[in-house]
């Protein structure tokens, strides 16, 4: 049976990163999505703003859904500090044993647990199964119809406080209309958007920061 695309990413990966090293990693990643195959990582230049936010949040505890193949997993781990934990959810199996590698190639899999499944089952069970108590910082990335519903599954779940940094991407292309909808018109969420570009395209995007109010 041939290859697939994200087997190709991670091959990649081990014959050209440099184990250990989380920017090379992502590096590498950018290189062969960039000249050799398209694919959905949030890249490099929306990942700047990934990395300036996540940053300024400093974030004991994230949550990533949809893990993909790990990238940005990997980008946001080599910025938490030592005690810090990311929880990615992604319910493709094939996508989470292919995000599993590159993150332990990284080095970073002692901040990051990949959490397999789908968002809609698992949120529920983050404080009992998973010892979350509230969450500092949240990364939205998997189908975009389901930025709405499951950030109002955050709220229901209490995994939201005061100050949680919620941060999507692709609000532009391909769009996440009915989550901007809900979250600007939501008085308690504060909302910034920060205009960008399409992972190695020249196509506009987008990535909208909402910040729990209470
Ligand atoms: C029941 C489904 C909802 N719950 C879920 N729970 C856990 N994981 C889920 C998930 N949904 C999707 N996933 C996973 O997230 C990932 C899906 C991401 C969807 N992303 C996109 O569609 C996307 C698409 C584009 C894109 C843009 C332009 C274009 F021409 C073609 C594609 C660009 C992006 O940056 C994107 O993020 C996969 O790994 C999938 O298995
Ligand atoms: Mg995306």
């Amino acid at each position: 049976m041939d290859q697939s695309k994200e087997q190709r990413i991670l091959n990649f990966v081990l014959q050209n990163a440099v184990r250990g090293d989380p920017q090379s990693v992502v590096d590498t990643i950018d290189k062969y999505c960039a000249q050799k195959e398209w694919a959905m990582n949030v890249g490099d230049e929306k990942g700047l703003i990934l990395d300036k936010i996540l940053e300024e949040a400093k974030p004991s505890t994230s949550l990533e859904l949809g893990t993909y193949c790990g990238y940005s997993a990997v980008r946001m781990a080599r910025l938490l500090k030592p005690s810090a934990r990311l929880l990615t959810i992604e319910f493709n199996p094939e996508f989470a044993a292919i995000a599993k590698q590159i993150i332990e190639f990284a080095g970073v899999q002692e901040k990051v647990k990949i959490l397999e499944g789908p968002s809609e089952e698992i949120i529920p069970q983050l404080k009992k199964k998973h010892e979350v108590d509230t969450l500092d910082f949240v990364f939205l990335d998997h189908w975009k119809e389901r930025y709405a519903p499951d950030t109002i599954l955050l709220q229901e779940c209490g995994l939201l406080r005061k100050g949680t940094v919620i941060l999507a991407d692709n609000v532009v292309c391909p769009g996440a209309p009915e989550f901007i909808n809900y979250i600007r018109n939501n008085s308690h969420f504060e909302c910034t958007n920060y205009p960008s570009h399409l992972e190695y395209m020249k196509v506009k995007d987008a990535m909208e920061k909402a910040v729990f109010l209470g």
